[in-house]
């Protein structure tokens, strides 16, 4: 099995090409090949595949097994993969995912290769039992989740996959590994859920940092950063175009007011390709 490995911002796949669906055992293959003692390491397993309805079809497996509906960081990758070695040669091109649909992706290119990557990331659902939460309320602005008689105030917004910003006092050196885990899985979030802790600093620039559903802490999360965005003006806290600092770099989102879609611009970066005996 040829793969590549690639990240952004290091949030880091498998990219596999060249398969025309996903494979039956890809959770077990997903799970084995990310461990990073024993397989390849990474924070998921991604297919290009083909599409009847755009250019290609991602398809992404969170290093757990458990498929995830859309990935931001994944959607770049994919990208500079099909551009940079020569499947797609245009610059303005579609890439279909499994929860957020069809994403018409722009591709700024530097000597020949893809330099940053926008996706067209579609609308963010607020509605509480669409994204999903047990909360009936549109937006879910303000709630709180108990854990262990801690309260975290939260908004919850899903792109495709499902998110819940909380803002802490200092997002770099908050303990992810002691509040993450339990909040992903509180019966509150029915599929589970991404959970973003962001420190605003001004009202162009915010610190976040994610533990994610079925990858545990990552470097980086697309969608997270979006999410984050989205919560930050629904919270009154920055404009509709802002920088989100985390942990691998900073990834530029804009919300735009006419159409309610938002906008996500980033790198994305090859590591190496191998062959799996
Ligand atoms: N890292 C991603 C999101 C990957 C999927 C997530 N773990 C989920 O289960 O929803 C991103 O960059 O958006």
């Amino acid at each position: 099995m040829e793969f590549t490995k690639m990240h952004g911002l290091g949030n880091d796949f498998i990219i596999v090409a060249g398969e025309t669906a996903l494979p039956d055992n890809a959770a077990e293959l997903a799970v084995r090949l990310c461990n990073r003692f024993f397989g390849i390491g990474a924070d998921g397993l991604v297919y290009i595949l083909p599409s009847d309805n755009a250019d290609f079809r991602m398809r992404i497996i969170n290093s757990d097994g458990s498929e995830a509906e859309q990935c931001g960081n994944a959607i770049r990758c994919v990208a500079k993969y099909v551009y940079d070695t020569g499947l797609v040669g245009k610059t303005e091109l579609t890439i279909e995912t499994l929860g957020a649909g069809v994403q018409p992706v722009r591709l700024s290119i530097e000597s020949g290769k893809v330099a940053q990557v926008t996706v067209d990331m579609g609308e963010p659902i607020l509605n509480g039992l669409d994204v999903p939460t047990t909360i009936d309320a549109n937006p879910v602005l303000g709630h709180t989740v108990e854990v262990e008689g801690r309260e975290f105030k939260f908004t919850a917004v899903s792109m495709g996959n499902p998110h819940c910003v909380i803002y802490v006092d200092d997002a770099v050196g908050f303990d992810l590994a002691a509040w993450g885990p339990k909040l992903e899985k509180h019966p509150l979030f029915p599929r589970k859920i991404n959970v973003e802790f962001a420190t605003v600093n001004s009202r162009e620039q915010v610190d976040m940092r994610v533990w994610e559903r079925g990858a545990g802490p990552t470097l980086a999360c697309g969608t997270g950063a979006c999410a984050t965005l989205v919560s930050s003006v629904l919270n009154g806290l920055t404009g509709r175009e802002a920088t989100i600092s985390l942990a691998g770099g900073d990834l530029r989102i804009a919300w735009n007011e006419d159409n309610n879609r938002i906008y996500m611009t980033g790198p994305a970066a090859f590591v190496y390709s191998g062959t799996l005996a």
